[in-house]
């Protein structure tokens, strides 16, 4: 099967602003782009979602082409990464899973006991079953002409092992934590089933958006890279790490992400390419951080609210980037709070040094209104200028 995809003629980037901060770099201004930029607080979005399902919208690409741009056209200037229009549960769907949306999402065959793990494929072909993501990501990239990098995405193992066990969302996660109590050698089988798609997953989103003179064949999985140029990134959200004890978490949930990050890297290098910035969102995995910097093996580690700039650049050290994390609910507290909470943050952000890209601690919440999403992004514009006191001291200075 040949996807639609063509990798001759990509525009070159014109921003590289958040990859630069993703490799340690201490950018003039901090990068900013929100977790779920692309959804349900945006009316050109709900618009779009009238006509079209859920998996819809995901799986024609330019459908999710369109809902990826979006956020970038109505906020122009203001957003410094497009984040590629899908889901993490495409996975366990690729894998052969029900997923309902309605409107949050339903798995109606959870996968219940160890013997239920026949019924997932050791193997899938992630160019038959997530090629629409690589035409998504393809197609995407060339709309974008080179305004902003695009951000490749998976769910991480643990989180999505939470879905496929759980059925859907949960206040306990009680019969995903029995699971890895009670099962962990099945556990650690399901992680890695579900690890090596999300490698296959990442990897195809790298190579269907390679810069300029690489030449890829999705057809026979070849890849005969010329030329390529470090001008993507890919994240891992593990959006229910902290529901796990540091010990659990790092024992189960973390060595996935390792591999993962492991594998991505390695599988693009035999292709002969030099790799992509990696994040990993382990949310609130936060007496977890030091570790995380040190072991993960990602680039940047997002945070979410539950710490402070100080305190977790203080863990990490400057073996890492950062992302993160004003609250999502700081979006409801009028403007004034906005650009207050905003100035706090980089000012935190700013004294600790290192990579930072300005970010919220989770995704945005649909009841957002669109003014107040602005001024958010605009108050990151305004206060996170690196040495804005330097200037200051040259304008005092002229006076005298
Ligand atoms: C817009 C949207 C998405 N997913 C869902 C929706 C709403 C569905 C609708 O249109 O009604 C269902 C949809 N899918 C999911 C949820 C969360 C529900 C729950 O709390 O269990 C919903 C409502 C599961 C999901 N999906 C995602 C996560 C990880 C991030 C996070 O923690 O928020 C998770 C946990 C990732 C995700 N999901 C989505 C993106 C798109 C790109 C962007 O960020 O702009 C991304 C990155 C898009």
């Amino acid at each position: 099967m040949s996807l639609r995809v063509d990798t001759e003629n990509l525009p070159v980037l014109k921003n590289d602003l958040i990859i630069r901060a993703a490799r340690g770099e201490e950018t003039e201004r901090a990068p900013v782009w929100v977790m779920r930029q692309a959804g349900r607080y945006l009316p050109e979005f709900l618009e779009v979602r009238k006509h079209h399902s859920f998996f819809e919208c995901c799986k024609t690409p330019e459908i999710a082409c369109e809902l990826t741009l979006q956020p970038i056209r109505r906020f122009k200037g203001l957003l410094d990464a497009a984040i590629i229009f899908c889901d993490i549960l495409v996975v366990p769907e690729a894998m052969g899973m029900t997923i309902e949306m309605n409107p949050a999402p339903s798995l109606p065959n959870p996968i219940r006991t160890p013997e239920d793990l026949e019924r997932l494929p050791e193997r899938i072909d992630v160019n038959k079953k997530l090629g629409y993501v690589f035409e998504a990501v393809n197609l995407t990239r060339h709309k974008l002409n080179g305004e902003v990098p695009l951000i490749g995405f998976c769910g991480a193992p643990w989180t999505l092992m939470a879905y496929m066990v759980e059925g859907g969302g949960s206040k306990t996660y009680q019969k995903a934590k029995e699971w890895l109590y009670r099962w962990p050698e099945a556990s650690r089988t399901l992680l890695t089933r579900v690890a090596d798609v999300c490698v296959d997953l990442l990897v195809g989103q790298v190579l269907a958006g390679a810069q300029v003179s690489c030449r890829i064949s999705f057809c026979d999985g070849q890849a005969k890279l010329k030329k390529s140029l470090k001008k993507q990134l890919l994240q891992v959200f593990d959006s229910w790490a902290s529901e796990l004890p540091p010990a659990l978490y790092q024992e189960m949930a973390l060595p996935p992400c390792q591999y993962i990050a492991k594998q991505v890297r390695a599988k693009l290098q035999a292709l002969g390419h030099p790799g992509v910035p990696m994040t990993l969102f382990a949310k609130g995995a936060n007496a977890s951080l030091d570790v995380l910097a040190s072991e993960a093996g990602y680039d940047v580690l997002g945070l979410d609210s539950s710490i402070t700039p100080a305190q977790a650049r203080k863990l990490v050290g400057h073996k890492v980037a950062l992302q993160g994390n004003a609250d999502p609910m700081l979006l409801y507290g009028g403007q004034d709070a906005i650009k207050a909470e905003v100035k706090k943050m980089c000012d935190g952000f700013l004294a600790g040094g290192g990579g930072w890209i300005a970010n919220l601690g989770h995704g945005v919440t649909p009841q957002v209104q669109v003014d107040d999403f602005r001024c958010f992004l605009e108050s990151v514009h305004k206060y996170s200028r690196r040495n804005p006191e330097k200037a200051e001291v040259q304008v005092s200075n002229e006076k005298l």
